[in-house]
Parts: structure tokens; C-alpha cells; sequence
């Protein structure tokens, strides 16, 4: 690692202990001296450990002077160092990021203690200084909190977890608390003052975050004139970031974006300014656009769970499993032709264990590849010429996975090995099985197996899909032959043929991130990193801590 220059080095007391306290542009570090003098000449390593500390500058939230609450009385002396700790009277506190259990941050502090006045100021100051030229740290935004979300604790997590460190972090907000669904979308889409603004946050759930992408990737499309109702279209990414502070029934994005669904870490992660792009997945019938997706777009299985619970919402989040249980016993399965493009190029494959991770590199990839090509969203000639795969048959589920949809029920989630910004969607596939073979399945979402390995289970890293529900084929080749001659002829052939097979033109809905989509025959295109999250993606464990200043390398 690079040695930076040193900018500050006192010895000052915490906790009435002198330590030197150290500042670079890239780290604050405080050592206790007299551990440190203790152990001179000998095995230090241990010793050194356990009395030292540091912080990446880029994870201090703040730094503030605290009001005189030493015991000790102004000697009137003036020390450059202090002699004992009784001799500091002034004081300053910085708030820094803990990492606590699995993926969660706190917001901890420390108190240095210093004898001179003028000393706490200059600390202060440089520390501040520093924090300033951090700028991607946002520092204004507009907040929209759904009282109603999950178990309807939205305004209470926000009013007392989330607004203390924005206001400990000097983030200003502008608080809305939405009264009626849509509200935040329709304000985003047209009376948001967005150039006021360094980004948004929503307080909910998966299905308040959808608000807020529609909301701001409609008005990104609608100011450049861009036709969302066209599939070709190249669609503008939005400026603004998105943060979430989850306090949903799922909150599958905020899980898969950070490993957490902790309203606490999340706040930090905005406070900090972290940025992961996101794709989106346009979704289109014929040449009306119908939604975007991030997480799932599932028909059959996920939809019908999805039906069965909008009737129950008043149990929260329970309503997921109840339904779940009870589309496990109908199982029911539908039959339709799935089309897709598959990806190209080094984008790994659904099953090559490869999950995505902070910093990800196949990720990173399709980020510089996005740049390379100009016209990089648009369908490019190249893919036309692309040969679709085309897929008939009967299916329990047909799940798009967009990014892994991690959360508490599935920890590795519906597609453990999915990117969140590679511009691709993995398709699954679960074809007609039994119910023990399904059941086997679903169980090894929340276990280590593979669950993928099954022979009724395809799984395809995919660029475009489509699907097309059979009586709506039925219907297509009808309209066909219909206008022809012998037209009644051919449609009593296929309602013979209907009888024969036994299967009824039944039909399942889209659950598009938990929203039901009016129409079954859907054509989905994957937009590479079109909105960005305050967010870094799942954190790898430190694999190596520095013994000198505590910090992963
Ligand atoms: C035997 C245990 C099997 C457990 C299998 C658990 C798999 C869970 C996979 C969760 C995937 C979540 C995908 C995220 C989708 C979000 O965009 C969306 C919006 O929030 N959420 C839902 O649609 C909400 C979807 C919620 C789905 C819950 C499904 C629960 C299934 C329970 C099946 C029980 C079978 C029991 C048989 C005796
Ligand atoms: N004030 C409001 N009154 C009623 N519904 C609202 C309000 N504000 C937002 N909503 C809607 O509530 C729905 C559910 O919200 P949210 O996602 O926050 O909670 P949830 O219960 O966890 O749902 P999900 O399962 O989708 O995560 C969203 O689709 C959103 O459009
Ligand atoms: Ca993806």
C-alpha cells in the first residue's frame, strides 16, 4: 500500500489514555503509547493490536467539538503535549462506520481529549477539510417514506434511525410522507424539482422502490423525448442515485444491494455516497410498455403467490408464505413458447458460482464495454441477426432473475450467481415435475444445494425474452387462418386439439417485483446499468486485517 503523506500527529488522550493520533488523506489512526512503549523491543504484534485503531477517512461521517466536559479545571498552562491525561480539557468527537455482524455498519465514535484549544480546532478543521473533498457524499435529499409499508414502521425507523445520522452527516432533507400508492412516482414523474436534489431515498418496501425507479427513470425518458412504449428505444440513465432504507414486507433490492435489510446500514451507505449501478429490465406488450423490473418477473409459481397474497395484505408480511403454501398445493403449471437472446462474450453463466460482489469484475466489464460501444442499449444489427432460442412446453415457473433476490427467506437467493449490473436477467425454467420433486426444489433456495441441478430446471443467462402463453398461440394462428379460406375449418381443428391434450387455455400473471402485470404475453429487454443505487454491492469478509492499524487490506 501506498504511504501517504502525514497531515496531522498529536498525542492526545482518549478515555484519559495518551494515544498518538495520526491523520492522512486516507486514514485516521490513534496508538496507545504507553502499550506501545511497554512492548518496545520485543514480540509487539499482539500488544500493538490491542492498542491501536484506525479509520478510512472515506468511512468518518463527521467530526464535531464537544462542549468542555472534563472533569480537570483549565490549569492555565500552556502544553504543546499533554503531561497527563487530566491536562486535556478540550475535546472532539469523530463518528465513524463499525462493521458489526454480517454486512451491518453502526455508526460508533470516538472522543480525543487535547490540552489547547486552538489544537482541537486545527484537528477539527483538517478532519472537515478532508471529509470536503469526499464529493460523491450527497447533500441534499428528497426522502419519500410509505407509512403503510411492510409492518408499518416507516416513519418510526426513519424519525429514529435514519434522521440522526443524516443530520449528524449535515445531509438536509426533504421529508414527504406519501398518501395514496403512486404517490412518490407520479411526483418524481412530473413536479419534483430534481435539480435541487443529489439523490433519493425511499423508506418501504421492494414495491416502494419500483415507485421511485418508474418515477425517475419515466422523467429521465420523458425530458429527452425518449418513447418508453418502444422496445428499441435506448433509454437515458438516470443521474440521480437511489437510496433505500428498508422497512418492507421483502425488501429483496435492499438485500441483494447491501447483504443487509438494516435501516442503520443502509443510511450509511448514503451518508457515504456509494454508488452501484443497477440494471433494469424494460417490460412490453406488443408496443405498449407495461413496467420496468430490477429483481423478479416471474409467471406461474411466483405469480400466483403473488395473486393469492394481494388479497391478504392485512397480514403483512406473513401473506407471502400463506400464499406460498397454497400455490405449493394447487400446483398448478401453464404452457407457452419462451424465446430469448442469449448473452455473449465473458459474462460467466447462471451456474458458474461466481456471485456478484462489491467491485465485481464481470460486472466492471459490461460497465467499460457500455462505454466502448456508443450505441450500446440500442437493438443493434448485430443482435438481430442473433438467433433466438425458442422453448416450448409446460411450466410450473418461469422466473427472470435480474440479480440474485436475496432476502431472509432465500439468503443465496432465486439465482445465487446473478449479476446486478452486467446487462443480462438469468431465465429459470421449472418444467412440469412432481410435487416432491417442486418441493425439492423450493427447499434448496434455502439451503447450499444447487438448486438449479434438477433435470426438470434450465437456467439461461439471457439479453431479450419473450413469452407467449399457448391459447394466446391459439389465438394468433385463429386470426391467421380465420381471414383465409377455410378459416372455421382450421379453428375447429385446434379446439379438437385442445380436447385431446386435456389442456385448458388456463393462464397464470406476471409478478413484476411484486406487482401483477394486466398482460401474460410480455417481451422483456435488459438495460445495462440504467439507474445507480447508494450502495456497494455485498462486501467480501476481510481476508487480511493490518496488525499495526487494525484495517483490512
Ligand atoms: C419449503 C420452503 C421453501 C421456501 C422457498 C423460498 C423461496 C423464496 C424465494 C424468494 C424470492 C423473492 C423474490 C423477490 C421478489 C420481489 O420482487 C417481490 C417484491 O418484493 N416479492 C415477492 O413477489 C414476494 C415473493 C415471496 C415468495 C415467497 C414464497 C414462499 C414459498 C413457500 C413455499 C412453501 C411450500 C411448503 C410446502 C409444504
Ligand atoms: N401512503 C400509501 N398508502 C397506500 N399504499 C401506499 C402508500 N405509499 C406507497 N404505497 C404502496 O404500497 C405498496 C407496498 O409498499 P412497500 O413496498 O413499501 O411495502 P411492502 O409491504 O413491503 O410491499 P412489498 O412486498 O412490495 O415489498 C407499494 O406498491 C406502494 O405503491
Ligand atoms: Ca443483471
Amino acid at each position: 500500500m501506498e504511504k501517504q503523506p502525514r497531515l496531522l500527529c498529536s498525542e492526545l488522550c482518549v478515555q484519559r489514555r495518551l494515544y498518538e493520533v495520526t491523520l492522512n488523506c486516507a486514514i485516521l489512526a490513534w496508538k496507545d503509547i504507553q502499550i506501545a512503549k511497554k512492548h518496545t523491543g520485543r514480540a509487539i504484534y499482539g500488544a500493538v493490536k490491542a492498542g491501536s485503531h484506525c479509520v478510512p477517512v472515506c468511512e468518518i461521517i463527521a467530526v464535531q467539538e464537544k462542549e468542555d466536559d472534563s472533569p480537570c479545571k483549565d490549569t492555565g498552562k500552556w502544553q504543546k503535549v499533554p503531561q497527563s491525561p487530566a491536562d486535556c480539557q478540550h475535546a472532539f468527537t469523530v463518528f465513524y462506520i463499525e462493521r458489526t455482524r454480517q454486512h451491518c455498519w453502526r455508526c460508533s465514535n470516538v472522543t480525543f481529549h487535547c490540552s489547547e484549544h486552538s489544537l482541537c480546532l486545527l484537528w477539527v478543521q483538517t478532519i472537515r477539510e478532508q471529509l470536503g473533498l469526499l464529493t460523491n457524499r450527497p447533500k441534499r435529499l428528497l426522502v419519500y417514506i410509505n407509512p403503510y409499508g411492510g409492518k408499518q414502521r416507516g416513519k418510526q425507523i426513519y424519525d429514529h434511525k435514519v434522521a440522526p445520522i443524516f443530520s449528524r452527516a449535515s445531509i438536509s432533507t426533504d421529508v414527504i410522507v406519501t398518501e395514496r400508492a403512486n404517490h412518490a412516482r407520479d411526483h418524481l414523474k412530473t413536479e419534483a424539482d430534481l435539480k435541487k436534489y443529489d439523490g433519493v431515498v425511499c423508506v418501504g418496501g421492494d414495491g416502494m422502490f419500483s415507485e421511485i425507479m418508474h418515477g425517475l427513470v419515466s422523467r429521465m425518458q420523458q425530458d429527452a423525448s425518449v418513447d418508453e412504449n418502444s422496445m428499441e428505444e435506448t433509454l437515458v440513465p438516470c443521474g440521480l442515485r437511489i437510496g433505500i432504507i428498508p422497512a418492507g414486507s421483502t425488501d429483496c433490492i435492499c438485500y441483494a444491494t447491501v447483504g443487509s435489510n438494516d435501516p442503520v446500514t443502509s443510511a450509511l451507505h448514503i451518508v457515504v455516497g456509494d454508488s452501484q449501478p443497477m440494471d433494469v429490465c424494460s417490460v412490453h406488450n406488443e408496443n405498449s410498455f407495461l413496467r420496468y423490473s430490477v429483481s423478479l418477473l416471474g409467471y406461474g409459481f411466483y405469480g400466483d403467490v403473488l395473486t393469492y397474497s394481494e388479497r391478504k395484505r392485512w397480514m403483512g408480511p406473513a401473506r407471502y408464505d400463506i400464499s406460498g403454501v397454497k400455490t405449493f398445493l394447487s400446483h398448478r403449471y401453464y404452457e407457452g413458447t419462451v424465446s430469448f437472446l442469449p448473452a455473449e462474450g465473458n459474462l460467466g453463466t447462471p451456474r458458474d458460482k461466481m456471485q456478484c460482489r462489491s467491485g465485481c469484475s464481470i460486472c466492471r466489464q459490461s460497465s467499460s464495454d457500455k462505454l466502448v460501444s456508443k450505441d450500446e442499449d440500442s437493438v443493434s444489427d448485430a443482435e438481430c441477426r442473433d438467433t433466438w432460442t425458442v422453448i416450448r412446453g409446460k411450466f410450473l415457473a418461469i422466473n427472470a432473475a435480474n440479480m440474485s433476490c436475496a432476502c431472509p427467506r432465500s439468503p443465496k437467493g432465486l439465482s445465487p450467481s446473478a449479476h446486478l449490473a452486467d446487462g443480462t436477467t438469468d431465465l429459470i425454467l421449472v418444467r412440469k415435475c412432481s410435487r416432491i420433486d417442486f418441493l425439492r426444489h423450493l427447499l434448496r433456495h434455502t439451503n447450499k444445494d444447487d438448486q438449479f441441478d434438477h433435470s426438470f430446471v434450465e437456467v439461461y443467462r439471457v439479453k431479450q425474452f419473450r413469452f407467449t402463453p399457448r391459447y394466446q398461440e391459439c389465438d394468433s394462428e385463429v386470426d391467421l387462418r380465420e381471414s383465409g379460406a377455410g378459416g372455421k375449418r382450421f379453428l375447429s381443428q385446434i379446439c379438437r386439439e385442445h380436447r385431446a391434450c386435456g389442456c385448458m387455455p388456463s393462464q397464470s400473471n406476471w409478478n413484476c417485483d411484486g406487482e401483477i402485470l394486466p398482460q401474460t404475453a410480455i417481451q422483456v429487454r435488459v438495460h445495462c446499468q440504467l439507474i445507480t443505487l447508494f450502495a456497494r454491492g455485498i462486501e467480501e469478509q476481510p481476508v487480511f486485517e493490518d496488525p499495526y492499524t487494525h484495517c483490512a487490506i
